[in-house]
């Protein structure tokens, strides 16, 4: 007779739009999830989470196994983060609580290089890895979430014990098949950094325009200007991500413009945290890659100016 292999336990660390979303998914599809929680914990624990999903119906998790204090939460086997990349330094003594040892750490986080402030607080027997998430999905209330398209989550190793290849191929494979399992399209990235310059092609404009210029993907895709400030920034990003080495596929900037042209209207993550006084990711998603590409000896004064505009909206706003 076949033995049954032990389902890995999971842990949600920052239950929000992203965290909620994948953490109600892997639950349903009948994993042990553990949510970690600030702000909502009252109400996610009193009323459970529940998602309001364009492609997948209303969804409803109740009761949720969740926490206001990582101290109380079982070993994880795997730490999923969805806090924002302005919490990370922080959030260190939480993954410690949770991680099981040799416990699996995955940043679903936007912006360049966002694992390396965690990593140098975390053990090297923690594995690091980095998720990007492809999914328009906001939080509507308290515990309340919802998920307008997409949702695919692309993985790729970034640090920690696995040294050689096919180790943290092996482990890139077992995240992404936590996601196929919840029934999400989930895909490995054998370069995690070429890849998150690659996300960048669209955060970099979109993210930062819905603040500066307080509009949503449909008006910024229906006006001449704001469309070929689009295109210029995303040529940039571009010019940025190859001058530091990576490839960028021939016409990866004119795909994204049309998969937002058919998107629904969507408001990305920045405007929420602009529209809830909450600190924007201007260190992540454009100051890391300026000085990338700075250092690479290629200015990108368009995205300079994006990111010096935005800085100031940020003082002002928190
Ligand atoms: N939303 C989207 O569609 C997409 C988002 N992303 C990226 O995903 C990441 C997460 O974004 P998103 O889900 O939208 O963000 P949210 O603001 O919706 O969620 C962040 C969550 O983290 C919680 N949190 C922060 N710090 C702590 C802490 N110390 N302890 C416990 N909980 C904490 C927040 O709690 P509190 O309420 O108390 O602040 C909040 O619930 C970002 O990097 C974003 O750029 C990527 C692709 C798409
Ligand atoms: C809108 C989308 C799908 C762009 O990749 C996204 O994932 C984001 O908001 O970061």
């Amino acid at each position: 007779m076949m033995g049954t292999v032990a389902r890995p336990t999971i842990g949600i660390i920052g239950t929000g739009a992203i965290g909620g979303f994948y953490g109600v998914m892997l639950a349903r599809a009948g994993f042990d999830v553990h949510f970690l929680l600030r702000s909502e914990f009252s109400a996610v624990a009193e009323h459970g989470l529940q998602v309001y999903s364009a492609p997948h119906g209303a969804l409803k998790l109740n009761p949720v196994q969740a926490y206001s204090n990582a101290e109380d939460m079982p070993p994880c086997d795997w730490l999923l983060v969805g806090a924002k990349t302005t919490s990370n330094a922080d959030l260190a003594p939480a993954i410690l609580q949770a991680a099981a040892p040799n416990a699996k750490v995955l940043l679903l986080q936007n912006g360049l290089d966002v694992e390396d402030s965690l990593r140098e607080l975390l053990p090297d027997s923690l594995h690091v890895l980095g998720g990007l998430c492809y999914i328009c999905v906001h939080r509507e209330a308290p515990g309340v979430i919802t998920h307008q398209a997409l949702g695919a989550v692309h993985v790729g190793y970034h640090s920690g014990p696995a040294v050689d290849g096919p180790t943290r191929a092996a482990i890139v494979e077992e995240g992404v098949g936590l996601f196929r399992s919840a029934g999400l399209d989930s895909q490995a990235m054998a370069n995690l950094h070429q890849a998150r310059w690659q996300k960048l092609v669209w955060n970099i404009p979109y993210n930062g325009l819905s603040v500066l210029l307080g509009a949503s993907t449909t008006p910024l895709m229906a006006d001449a200007d704001s469309r070929e400030l689009i295109k210029a920034l995303m040529a940039e990003v571009v010019q940025g991500a190859i001058a530091c080495g990576h490839d960028v596929p021939a016409g990866y900037a004119e795909h994204l413009f049309m998969v937002t042209e058919k998107m629904p209207d969507y408001w990305p993550s920045m405007y929420h945290d602009f529209l809830h006084k909450r600190p924007l990711e201007l260190t992540a998603i454009y100051a890391r890659p300026l000085a990338a590409a700075k250092a690479a000896r290629y200015e990108m004064p368009r995205i300079e100016a994006l990111y010096r505009s935005l800085s100031f909206i940020d003082r002002r706003n928190t």
